[in-house]
């Protein structure tokens, strides 16, 4: 069996038998934490061995969190198996791990997947606080990710945005599967920014994408247990992982070569994109560190991933939130047919124009938290929160999803209101802490420019051209909402509409 999100699906085998031989080493066994000088953050009552794996299990991880937080308080401590993890539910606590305690908090736990799938970390998503972490973050910045380099690119997004208008009005007549086009059509525009060509694999490595980011989720039984390797062997996770690594990486490996090719066919005359610049950099070994031909696999496979997973489960909840509430479609409708009043193509300039499309993008970053629990975070040395001791080397977890639940900081927090969020009012960044949709601090997700313009640049596409509706005759409030957990809480269900092209 392949192991996803370890919580929620591996319970009936593996967890009970876990919990079988806790119970029976019990006796033999000291809790590693418990003669720790520590003044712990409080939380609830813990078994040996696996400590508190057992109380997250029945419900995704966000919500159960939750709920421990309002018995034990916004700083809870857990012990899941062999991880201390600390976990903050409120925005001020968000504040000190972002602001004033940044620097112990910017690093990353070592994960399954980054040593498997990611060349052991040689990535920056997933790279430990440190020198070649900021070196790379800093070259893909500069490179793809800057405002400027994000205006660059409006022309992808504008054929993209048409390429996606006539794929629909193609199926037009039959119900459509917004989900996968909407997958697609990211994915496409973040191939061709990062290396200059549409992704000729695309379906292999969207479900690769899709494997990953369960695997990603940080409860993976081998993430628990990091010492117990024969776990995620017996759990088929390892296998699982091996296999979305071969996947993935033939698809890359292929990008470069034909980089390399091309490259040293036409020297002077080509237009360098991302995979281009790194391939010269490494060529000039300039930087302060050797850079890899893993490092640049692992690069891409980042910017790829992490663009085109967040943004498309972003645009699906933003197009199940307007099917939901018509009156909301209807005024994103009648802004957008306003302001682009007698033009027959939406120009990417035309985006930031179209503020009421903008509150309907964070309403939905605030209440389909793409990143719930954002990504965790290692503390890298002892630091005092709230009072309490977080021990050097636990993992942070920030419930983002929880933050811009609460009622403290958001009135009716509940129902899907983009008007809450005036025009000049939160941003994006982590400034207020209770709207927290890509992180904070160093580690903020550097995407958001380039995230925003695609979102807004596809969904102003399907707004402005067509009028949706559910299949069968179905009312708004039957659309479903359930969610799948991994690193992103996606729709479970494909979204499938009715379209009228206008
Ligand atoms: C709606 C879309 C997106 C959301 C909600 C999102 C959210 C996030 C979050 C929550 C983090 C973790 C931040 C932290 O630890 O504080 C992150 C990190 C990251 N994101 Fe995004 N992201 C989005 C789009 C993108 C895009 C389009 C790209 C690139 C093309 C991208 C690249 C990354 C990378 C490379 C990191 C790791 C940064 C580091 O560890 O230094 N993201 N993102």
């Amino acid at each position: 069996m392949e192991s996803t999100a370890a919580i929620t699906i591996l319970l009936p085998t593996t967890l009970l038998s876990t919990i079988l031989i806790a119970l029976l080493l019990n006796r033999f066994y000291i809790h590693k934490g418990s003669s720790a000088p520590y003044n712990l953050p409080p939380g609830p009552w813990k078994l040996p061995i696996i400590g508190n794996l057992h109380q997250l299990i029945g419900e995704h991880p966000h919500r159960r969190l939750r709920t421990l937080a309002n018995t034990y308080g916004p700083i809870l401590h857990l012990k899941l198996g062999e991880n201390n993890l600390i976990v903050i539910t409120s925005a001020e606590l968000v504040r000190e791990v972002f602001k004033t305690h940044d620097l112990k908090f910017a690093s990353r736990p070592k994960l399954a997947l980054g040593k498997i799938i990611m060349y052991d970390s040689a990535d920056f998503g997933l790279a430990p606080y440190g020198k070649v972490w900021s070196q790379l973050r800093k070259i893909c910045t500069v490179e793809l990710l800057s405002p400027k380099r994000v205006k660059s690119f409006g022309f992808i997004r504008e054929e993209e945005g048409r390429n996606l208008v006539e794929k629909i009005r193609a199926a037009a007549g039959s119900p459509v599967n917004l989900s996968k086009l909407i997958r697609n059509s990211v994915n496409t525009g973040v191939a061709r920014a990062v290396f200059g060509k549409d992704n000729p694999h695309q379906e292999i490595f969207l479900l690769a994408v899709k494997k990953m980011f369960k695997y990603a989720s940080g409860f993976e039984l081998m993430d628990i247990f990091p010492s117990w390797s024969f776990l995620a062997e017996i759990t088929g996770s390892a296998a699982g992982m091996r296999k979305v690594h071969r996947q993935l990486d033939a698809i890359v490996t292929e990008i470069i070569d034909e980089h390399e090719a091309k490259n040293s066919e036409e020297e002077d005359d080509v237009k360098d994109d991302l995979v281009d610049v790194l391939l010269r950099l490494k060529k000039a070994g300039q930087l302060d560190f050797f850079l890899t031909m893993e490092n640049i696999k692992a690069v891409i496979l980042d910017l790829f991933l992490a663009g085109t997973e967040s943004s498309s489960v972003t645009l699906q909840w933003v197009m199940t939130e307007l099917i939901r509430h018509p009156e909301i479609m209807q005024k994103a409708q009648h802004e957008i047919r306003n302001v682009l009043h007698g033009k027959r193509k939406i120009e990417d300039g035309d985006i930031p124009n179209l503020p009421y499309l903008n509150q309907i993008i964070k309403e939905t970053l605030r209440l389909h938290t793409t990143g719930p629990l954002l990504f965790p975070r290692l503390c890298q040395e002892s630091v005092e929160l709230a009072g309490y001791t977080v021990p050097v080397e636990s993992q942070i977890v920030i419930n983002a999803w929880a933050i811009m639940r609460d009622p403290i900081y958001w009135e009716d927090p509940e129902s899907f209101r983009p008007e809450r969020f005036d025009e000049s009012a939160t941003d994006f960044r982590a400034a207020n802490f209770e709207f927290i949709p890509f992180g904070g601090g160093r580690r903020v997700c550097p995407g958001i420019q380039f995230a925003v313009a695609s979102i807004g640049c596809l969904l102003a596409h399907l707004l402005f051209y067509f009028d949706w509706d559910l299949p069968q005759g179905k009312r708004p409030q039957e659309l479903d909402i359930e969610e799948e957990y991994g690193l992103t809480l996606s729709r479970k269900n494909d979204l499938c509409l009715i379209t009228t092209y206008c």
